[in-house]
């Protein structure tokens, strides 16, 4: 699903009214309408105290439409405007004016702290207060507003965002946001649903397309990608019937060091789940018998040294090689790494001690081929582009990094987002059984047997992502989130291809008994 930024969205929202011949208004009421549908189907008209706060934008005029529906289908409603400012949108002063027409007064005008009212924990909260229009953090008495219905412990329903959150914009104020418990969007979700600074305040979103022009939203590049399901679906490359292991490729995975061999266990095995041909494992001596045991699909090269890497050789040319889980930095490592990279030509995913190598001399970046992954976690990303002022500026600096070195970063996040030159894509699969020693491992891995297997690096990364994700999913419905171990990802990862082209079963009709 495609994220379209604040501007694009009023760019849609004009589009629409001048193509299909319908005005703001229209739209609004369309808007408004999908939210009181939604909570009237839930609702069923029961007479729980609905407080819907109302700003003075459109975002304002939504829930002023709500309010003029749920009033006439005879709900509990009480209509509150923050009135901040006299300069309220044309939209809001034809729906408030339609307010006072049916309920024969006006909604209650908020002008300062002394006119909050009280709310019982059991009642619900409507957030109509700021959407994709905020221009500043808001202060004074709607701040405290806004904390005060934090504090209230109500449901809290947001209409199209939480109040006091930018779509596409750093966070200025983190005591001055809505904390709702669900996000009705209006056609697409918010870039900031995903990012850590933000994403505790949208725990629960859902998205209501409320019919902006289907062309726009076709060929307009968007600010970002949400990848769920339908979209990995499309990913998905086929496998012939007559293909040979040498058609799926051979994978080089570089791992491993005394005392942390699982992590060249843990890679090596999720390449070939995943589906690479062929993997050669190239380890210190140490962990010889150990990789021949523990996964005897693999070939197993060793190093000269003992412990640690300290010199790559192999006499073949791999699709893609995987670097980094458990190699640790000693300088005889980040020096093999260095000689390898210069000496390959195939994409490499670079991750763990492999970015760390790289922080470490920093003279590597340039030798990273070209289209190489490279999957840090807060952490290592730091240790590579420095530190951020915050998620958007992080952001920002992973794409500079990526187009300078022309490669994929894969950032490991609760949404783990795909960067490749400026696209962004986010991961919507996984859950916390991902949390987990090894998980990354295997995800590199998993990405590296997909490029081996003729996945572009961009599409690999995506894919491999949300395989991973959906494959910890799997085994946390058998395990709960804490039993999940790394190695029971790999195990779930053919379900997740499976479940990938599963169609979601009908709920079953009650059979009702006949004589
Ligand atoms: N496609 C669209 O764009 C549609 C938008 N709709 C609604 O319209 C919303 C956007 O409406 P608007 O652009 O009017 O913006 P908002 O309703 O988000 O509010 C912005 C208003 O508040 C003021 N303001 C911004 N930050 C402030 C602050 N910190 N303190 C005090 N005042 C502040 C602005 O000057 C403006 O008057 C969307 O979020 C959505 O709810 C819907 O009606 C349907 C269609
Ligand atoms: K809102």
């Amino acid at each position: 699903m495609k994220i379209f930024s604040a501007a694009q969205l009023h760019e849609a929202d004009k589009v629409t009214a001048e193509k299909h011949n319908i005005t703001s208004l229209d739209l609004m009421e369309r808007a408004g309408g999908q939210i009181f549908a939604w909570l009237h189907q839930r609702m069923q008209g029961a007479q729980v105290p609905i407080h819907i706060f109302c700003g003075i934008g459109n975002n304002g005029g939504d829930g002023l439409v709500l309010g003029r529906l749920l009033i006439e289908n005879g709900y509990n409603v009480t209509i509150y405007v923050a009135n901040f400012t006299d300069k309220r949108s044309k939209c809001f002063l034809v729906n408030y004016d339609k307010v006072k027409n049916i309920t024969k007064k006006w909604p209650i005008l908020m002008t300062s702290e002394a006119d909050f009212p009280e709310i019982h924990k059991d009642d619900i909260i409507i957030d109509a207060i700021f959407g994709i229009g905020l221009n500043r953090a808001p202060e004074g008495w709607v701040k405290k507003l806004i904390q005060y219905l934090n504090k209230n412990k109500a449901f809290t329903l947001s209409i199209d965002m939480p109040s006091g959150m930018y779509a596409n914009q750093a966070l200025e104020d983190a005591d001055a946001v809505i904390t709702s418990n669900h996000t009705l969007a209006f056609q697409t979700p918010k870039f900031s649903f995903f990012l850590p600074e933000t994403a505790r305040f949208v725990p629960f979103f859902e998205v209501l397309d409320i019919g902006l022009d289907p062309e726009y939203i076709y060929t307009t590049e968007p600010y970002a990608q949400v990848i769920s399901k339908p979209e990995a679906q499309q990913l998905y490359k086929p496998r012939d019937r007559f293909s040979y292991k040498g058609t799926h490729g051979h994978t080089l995975v570089v791992a491993g060091s005394y005392g942390k061999m699982g992590a060249a266990v843990l890679s090596t095995k999720a390449s070939l789940k995943i589906g690479s041909g062929i993997v050669t494992t190239f380890i210190p001596k140490v962990g010889y018998t150990i990789l021949q045991t523990s996964v005897p699909e693999a070939m197993v090269l060793t190093d000269d040294n003992e412990n640690v890497l300290s010199s790559i050789n192999y006499n073949f040319n791999p699709q893609c090689i995987a670097v980094g889980p458990g190699i640790g930095t000693s300088e005889q490592t980040v020096n093999a790494i260095k000689e390898l990279f210069k000496r390959s030509k195939s994409p490499i995913v670079i991750d763990a001690d492999g970015l760390n190598c790289i922080a470490e001399d920093k003279s590597l970046l340039k030798l990273i081929p070209k289209q190489s992954i490279l999957t840090p976690h807060k952490g290592e990303l730091e240790r590579l582009i420095g530190t951020w002022k915050n998620d958007y500026d992080k952001i920002k600096k992973v794409k500079a990094f990526a187009k300078k070195y022309e490669v994929v970063v894969v950032i490991k996040e609760t949404f783990t987002i795909v960067v490749f030159e400026d696209k962004l894509y986010i991961n919507t699969s996984g859950n916390q059984a991902l949390a987990t020693a090894g998980s990354g491992d295997v995800l590199t891995g998993i990405i590296a047997g997909l490029v081996s297997q003729g996945y572009d690096s961009l599409l690999a990364s995506v894919l491999g992502v949300y395989l991973h994700g959906s494959a910890g999913v799997l085994a946390s419905k058998q395990m709960g989130y804490e039993g999940v171990i790394a190695s029971d990802i790999i195990d779930f990862i053919p379900d997740s291809y499976i479940e990938l082209f599963k169609q979601e079963q009908a709920p079953q009709q009650e059979k009702t008994e006949t004589k």
